[in-house]
């Protein structure tokens, strides 16, 4: 299928004061893609979202979302044309409920109808429900990140990014996590994923950018990554 681009890239250019960690990136993602950024520690996947979202300005280059242009923008405007993001380190706020973090920031800025109800985040995470009444600091690592999914999505996002969401996870609840985003990506979400679990990725994704030193060192899809284990060598050392 061919996807229209949601979000583009082009001549993308970060960095932290003097020290640049983006060196020029073009990319695309379409709508109802799920899009991997693959790369070691430290080759740039979270300056690259951290620029995307707002919370770092783009030295050099363009980013546009659903045509308009977003480099520059500040993080709010971005949230507010539909761009979510699950932080890394989840992010929920202590004392507020499940409840009230999934209802404090509903919003149905895509537009659609069959959005994402409360009633329907609690069908996607069962745990969450029963922890309804339950505060931020009362859940554990795998319900914080439940909630920081299911936050986002009350947002009705038109893109969904997510910055290493099954990090320090145990392994049956990033089974869940996974699981999760296979059907968010059956009923059609464009997602943009950091994680190391290329092996996960590889199921779930459409296609892949992998980054090195600030820079796309190949892209694919995961059929092309999946047959070329050479590249899992040498960019992703597994
Ligand atoms: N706030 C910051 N100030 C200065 N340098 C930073 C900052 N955050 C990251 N860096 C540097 O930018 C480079 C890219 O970091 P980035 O976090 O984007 O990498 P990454 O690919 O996401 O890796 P990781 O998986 O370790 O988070 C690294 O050299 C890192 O040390």
């Amino acid at each position: 299928m061919k996807h229209e681009p949601l979000l583009t890239c082009r001549g993308l250019e970060a960095g932290y004061g003097a020290s640049q960690v983006l060196f020029g990136l073009d990319f695309d993602v379409g709508a109802g893609e799920v899009v991997a950024l693959l790369g070691r520690n430290g080759m740039g996947k979270s300056t690259t979202i951290k620029t995307l979202v707002g919370g770092l300005r783009a030295k050099k280059g363009e980013i546009h979302f659903g045509g308009t242009p977003i480099h520059g923008a500040r993080a709010d405007a971005i949230a507010r044309l539909g761009v979510a993001i699950v932080p890394e380190g989840r992010q929920c706020f202590p004392n507020l409920t499940v409840r009230e973090h999934l209802v404090a920031f509903a919003d149905t800025r895509n537009g659609r109808r069959d959005g994402w109800t409360l009633d329907r985040l609690y069908a996607l995470f069962p745990r969450l429900k029963e922890r309804a009444g339950h505060t931020g600091n009362q859940l554990s690592g795998g319900e914080q990140q439940m909630l920081a999914i299911a936050r986002a999505l009350s947002t009705n996002p038109r893109l969904l990014v997510l910055d290493e969401a099954t990090e320090g996870l145990a392994p049956v609840i990033r089974d869940e996590i996974w699981h999760c985003l296979a059907r968010l990506k059956a009923d059609g979400q464009t997602t943009l994923v950091v994680d190391k679990y290329v092996e996960k990725l590889v199921q779930l994704a459409d296609r892949h950018l992998i980054l090195e030193r600030g820079r796309i060192a190949w892209s694919g899809t995961s059929v092309e990554l999946d047959a070329d284990r050479e590249l899992w060598s040498r960019y992703l050392g597994v």
